[in-house]
């Protein structure tokens, strides 16, 4: 893997909007609304986490958002351009690779090139990428001669490979071992630095978001019973009180430019939570100042943390 990556190329433009975007399935029990009410504005060049409880919609919104399916209300544009099916400004990883067997990495990454790249052009740009996960040692073998965290390389090479104005990333890292897991962490600030296109990544893991992205996004499962975590708010104002995570249903504003702005919408709308992750990359994966953001999280996915006498 290169130890730095030196070429700066132009920001590609990115910007996502989803307007008040709604997703019902029908089902053999009727209709079943998956999203609701949901209102985002993806920055240009932000990496944006979506975390949530299994079936609160993750993959349906990156789904939406790659033109892989369509909302049943509302708009979601890129750079003002209403997404098509199948849309060429994103392109879409997953957490299994999904690398044709039969043909080496190189032929993988370059099935991702741009329809009608050809020829030289194309050996070099895959070459490029390929240096560019660090896997050029690798470009002539097959899927099965290559570790797991290799496979997601190269699959994220795929992904890279026509450009995309909106990279969206599905619990990429998640089938991987932990050490592994860190590394591609880096990577991706590595890669995000040389070309920084929007990135919507969507995690189970909350340690990743706050990492990862500028802004994590909570969606609530707007079928459970218990929607909103049984929680005692008093325990979270104590825990969040030195950060941005304030009590459900409480709106704050930022009292300095480092502080985490947490926006909570009073509707039933599947947006949970809108949180900044505050400073800037990399991260110090143990620093304080994320203490109480990982708990606030955890605890609105429902995962809550025991008081002790030391942290009470
Ligand atoms: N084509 C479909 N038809 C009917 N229901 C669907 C369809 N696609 C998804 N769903 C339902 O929508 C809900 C949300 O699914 P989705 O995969 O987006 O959730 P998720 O948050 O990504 O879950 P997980 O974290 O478990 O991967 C689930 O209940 C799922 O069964």
């Amino acid at each position: 893997m290169p130890e730095t990556i030196e070429t700066q190329q132009t920001a590609p433009a990115g910007r996502v909007r989803i307007e008040n975007v709604e997703r019902t399935f029908s089902t053999q029990e009727g209709p079943r609304t998956v999203l609701r009410d949901l209102d985002l504005d993806v920055n240009s060049g932000e990496i944006i986490a979506i975390v949530g409880p299994s079936g609160c919609g993750k993959s349906t919104l990156l789904r939406l958002v790659g033109g892989l399916d369509s909302p049943t209300e509302g708009a979601i544009t890129i750079d003002e351009d209403r997404i098509r099916a199948h849309d060429d400004h994103t392109a879409i990883a997953f957490q299994e690779p999904r690398l044709l067997p039969w043909r080496t990495i190189a032929q993988n990454v370059a099935l991702g090139l741009p329809r009608g790249t050809r020829g030289r052009q194309a050996k070099e740009r895959v070459a490029e990428l390929l240096e560019l996960v660090g896997l050029t040692h690798a470009a002539d073998q097959r899927p099965r001669e290559v570790s797991g965290g290799m496979a997601q390389r190269a699959s994220l090479a795929r992904a890279l490979a026509r450009s995309p104005r909106v990279l969206l990333l599905d619990e990429p890292f998640g089938a991987l071992d932990a050490l592994t897991r860190l590394k591609m962490h880096d990577l991706l600030l590595e890669i995000h630095r040389a070309q920084p296109t929007t990135i919507v990544l969507v995690t189970h893991d909350v340690e990743e978001a706050i990492y990862l992205a500028d802004r994590v996004l909570m969606l609530r499962n707007l079928h459970a019973t218990d929607a909103e975590p049984e929680r005692p708010r008093a325990k979270v104002v104590a825990l969040g009180s030195s950060s941005g995570i304030g009590a459900l249903g409480s709106a704050r504003t930022s009292e300095s430019p480092h502080e985490t702005a947490v926006k909570t919408r009073p509707t039933n709308g599947s947006i949970a939570r809108l949180v900044s992750v505050p400073g800037t990359r990399p991260r110090d994966r143990g620093a304080r100042a994320f203490t109480d953001l990982r708990t606030g999280l955890l605890d609105g996915l429902g995962v809550h943390k025991h008081i002790t006498k030391e942290n009470a």
